[in-house]
């Protein structure tokens, strides 16, 4: 049975091999935005899209986080990490060493992992934000008239038929992108090309209202139970200033006892809880990448 899978398009964006990975039969529904893969699912569209939620060198992806915390109850069914190489690319009219763009364009996120290239290399040129890093290398090949470059990988490069002129160009070697499964049924992952390295459960903690050591007891239900957890992210409610909640990655599947017992005392305690997904968690080796 094949099935559609939402992803950042166009063909050959980050995402896109993200997919390939993890899902290399799935018919793939290129969309124009985060949020347009995210509202397909929720409106039954297609039954699965692949989202980024956090780079090693930036940070989370907060349209991501927040479309999943505040919009909609779009379960998580996995995880995939992938490494993330950025190439400097011009269309080949422009392939000359010495050119030099009027603009560089690619995703934000591309941008804030080549900042030291870009301060380096190409000092007081502007860059703009395109709504993927293989957007912006379609712009260079439909544009070959313009003095402009973009940065993504090399998929995109072979895509977009452009020359690489500067490879690897992300400030520091270990980038790394997460992405998530969402869907509203259950996802059986076969013949992919990602090592599956464990189990996730992801909760979303809301703390009653302020007082002296709340996070602390909220932690403490975890740790003693030897629940290890690998991430604690703080996203703001959107109730008001300060106003944080807690989005917790717990390092194993949900259970019967300990997990549900952690969300009792939680409960208890005056916290609001809910499971936003568990999950199996899988990553690609960078020599699988180029396959
Ligand atoms: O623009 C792309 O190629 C994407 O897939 C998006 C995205 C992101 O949002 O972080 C994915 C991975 C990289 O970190 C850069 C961009």
């Amino acid at each position: 049975m094949t099935y559609e899978i939402a992803f950042l398009g166009p063909k050959a964006t980050f995402t896109d091999l993200a997919v390939s990975k993890l899902f290399p039969d799935a018919n793939k529904i290129p969309m124009p935005t985060i949020l347009d893969c995210l509202d397909a699912v929720e409106k039954g569209e297609v039954e699965l899209a692949l989202v980024p939620i956090e780079n090693a060198l930036e940070g989370s992806v907060n349209i991501t986080i927040d479309y999943l915390t505040h919009e909609a109850q779009l379960p998580i069914r996995g995880e995939i990490i992938i490494p993330i190489q950025q190439h400097y690319m011009v269309h080949p009219n422009h392939s000359d060493p010495a050119f030099k763009p009027d603009i560089v364009y690619s995703h934000s996120h591309a941008i804030a992992q080549c900042h030291k290239f870009l301060h380096r290399e190409l000092k007081g040129i502007p860059y703009e934000y395109t709504t993927s890093t293989a957007a912006a290398a379609k712009m260079v090949k439909e544009n070959p008239e313009r003095k402009i470059a973009a940065i993504a990988n090399e998929m995109a490069a072979e895509e977009y038929g452009l020359v690489i002129t500067n490879h690897n160009i992300h400030d520091y070697s270990h980038n790394h992108t997460k992405f998530v499964v969402v869907s509203h049924k259950d996802v059986a992952y076969r013949g992919h090309m990602a090592v599956e390295g464990g189990k996730k459960t992801t909760l979303m903690v809301t703390l009653p209202a302020d007082y002296t050591g709340a996070l602390h007891q909220v932690l403490s239900a975890f740790a003693w139970r030897k629940l290890n957890l690998s991430k604690i992210e703080s996203r703001p409610m959107k109730t008001g200033l300060g106003d944080y909640l807690f989005i917790i990655d717990v390092e194993m599947a949900m259970d019967e006892v300990l997990i549900p017992g952690t969300i009792a005392e939680l409960e208890a305690l005056g916290c609001k809880v809910s499971v936003l997904g568990s999950y199996p968690s899988f990553s690609v080796k960078s020599s699988v990448m180029q396959k």
